[in-house]
């Protein structure tokens, strides 16, 4: 069964008068474990789909299923619920609190989603902490560590409740090119270790020629997949 099933869904957003047709019915279809990128210019869809496979907005139309479940019909808080259990999340500016250790920051989705004894909840921690090389970083603050350290922390974070889904829209967007490289390598590792699918949105050559699928987005369309090979399917 794929992990994400598209079909002829569609994005439009209202501003006024003016209807925006972000994404103009597409299909696609991911396979769990997958690593996956949408490219394409500014403007031609990528975050917009990423947000709709994030129950973050639905599409406008068309159907959209992820684990099996059609998350159209998904009220907001069953969204959230369904997010908070199976999806997470890495954003291009790392999006750490602040005010909390590297710890706390990764623990947080726990404590906001999953209702875990403590126990079990800091050895899944340290356990994820651990798997991205920030083992003997918990006690830091966010300022006190590295931009390729801060995005290790939020790839700790968002596999920390075991997110089948973890969608990262420009994850190496404020990374030098070595660091990107290390990223992205922690991320497939990641993958390779917990089965987890990532879907990227990128400018970034490095992402795109790891990625083993690329769906190629413009104007709202998808124009083609390539998968590793190098073969392309429209
Ligand atoms: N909330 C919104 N309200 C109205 N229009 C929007 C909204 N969000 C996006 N759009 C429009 O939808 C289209 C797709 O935008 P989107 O942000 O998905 O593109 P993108 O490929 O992610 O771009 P970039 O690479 O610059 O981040 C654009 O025309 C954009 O102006």
């Amino acid at each position: 069964m794929s992990l994400v099933n598209a079909t002829c869904i569609e994005k439009t957003y209202q501003v006024g008068d003016i209807s925006v047709r972000a994404i103009r019915g597409i299909d696609f279809t991911i396979d769990p474990a997958s690593f996956v990128s949408f490219v394409g210019p500014s403007g031609s869809g990528k975050s917009t789909l990423l947000n709709m496979i994030g129950c973050l907005d639905p599409p406008t139309a068309g159907s959209l299923t992820i684990i099996g479940q059609d998350i159209t019909i998904m009220d907001r808080k069953q969204a959230a619920h369904f997010r908070g259990e199976h999806i997470g999340f890495v954003f291009q500016d790392f999006n750490l609190i602040p005010v909390l250790t590297v710890f706390e920051n990764v623990e947080y989705p726990l404590l906001m989603v999953q209702n875990w004894p403590t126990k079990k909840r800091k050895a899944r921690v340290n356990s994820l902490l651990e798997a991205v090389g920030m083992g003997d970083q918990g006690n830091k603050y966010p300022r006190q560590i590295s931009g390729g350290q801060k995005q290790r922390v939020a790839v700790a974070r968002a596999l920390v409740t075991n997110a089948k889904v973890v969608l990262a829209d420009e994850p190496t967007a404020n990374l030098d090119g070595e660091t990107a490289n290390r990223i992205i390598s922690l991320m497939k590792k990641m993958r390779d270790e917990f089965g987890t699918t990532f879907i990227f949105s990128t400018h970034d050559p490095k992402v795109m020629q790891s990625a083993e699928i690329i769906f190629t987005l413009e104007d709202g369309k998808l124009l083609k997949r390539r998968n590793d090979n190098g073969g392309t399917n429209d």
